[in-house]
């Protein structure tokens, strides 16, 4: 299980210190896949950076399985929490083939260099894994990823960030920046590698029918505030419309 307790981060501006989340809680149970949404500034990149510890947090606490890491760096966090970028290029290294840079994300946290060869035993692991995504990129392994599509590179960008089971998948609007089509294979993908693997996911996406349409748990955030948190029936029940309507209350 995460938890956020009280968790307090301000940042300082030329006009003082700005707070954006005031002594925020938040449980999230091992397998939930959580769908934020919120209107700009609301305090949704914010969140994410608190988890991966690019931000660090003025007060409170960020405990995963019962162990406080709001003192661990983002690089030492890297090990358990997994994130996909907005854009397809910031996840992977295009002057790298799709096999080295699966077998950079399969080495995390090992010294690079020395690993690379022994990796070519999980090559089939690989072929496995994009076999998978059902875009024909096993037929790709040596191909530079800066050749491929965007839809493809975020494809690899999300195997890469699932390849080692993560204790939290962190979506950071990794659709937004694809076409219909594409965003709605990439989309399924998540679903499918999510569920296969049970991982806790965070998503955070301006689509509200994505919203809906994926994951157990729906929240919204306006000002550093949770103001909405649903799940189960009650989350499969709501449309679009009841959503906004909610959303305008605030
Ligand atoms: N480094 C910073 N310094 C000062 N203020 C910041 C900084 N980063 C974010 N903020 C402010 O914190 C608030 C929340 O920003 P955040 O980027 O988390 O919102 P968001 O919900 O992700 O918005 P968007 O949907 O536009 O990406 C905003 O008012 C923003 O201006």
């Amino acid at each position: 299980m995460i938890e956020l307790k009280k968790v307090v981060k301000k940042f300082n501006t030329i006009d003082g210190e700005k707070v954006i989340f005031d002594k925020l809680d938040l449980k999230v149970e091992e397998g939930e896949f959580i769908s934020v949404v919120g209107g700009n500034g609301a305090g949704k990149s914010t969140f994410m950076n608190m988890l991966t510890g690019d931000l660090e947090i003025e007060e409170g606490e960020i405990i995963f399985d019962n162990n406080n890491i709001e003192k661990l760096n983002s690089f030492k966090r890297k090990r358990f929490i997994s994130k996909v970028y907005q854009e397809p290029s910031k996840g992977t290294s295009s002057n790298m083939t799709v096999f080295e840079n699966l077998s950079m994300a399969d080495n995390k946290g090992k010294r690079f260099g020395l690993s690379l060869g022994l990796n070519k035993k999980r090559k089939s692991d690989y072929i496995e894994a994009l076999k998978e995504l059902e875009l024909g990129l096993e037929e790709q392994l040596n191909t530079e990823v800066g050749l491929l599509s965007g839809g493809q590179r975020q494809a690899i960008s999300l195997t890469m960030a699932t390849l080692k089971t993560p204790k939290l998948l962190l979506l950071d609007e990794h659709t937004s920046a694809l076409d219909p089509k594409t965003s709605k294979i990439i989309m399924e993908q998540t679903k499918n590698i999510v569920e296969k693997n049970k991982l806790t996911t965070i998503m955070i996406t301006h689509n509200l029918k994505t919203a809906l349409e994926y994951g157990n748990r729906l929240i919204m955030l306006d000002k550093g505030k949770i103001v909405l948190d649903i799940k189960g029936k009650e989350k499969e029940t709501l449309t679009v419309e009841c959503l906004l309507k909610k959303w305008g209350q605030f």
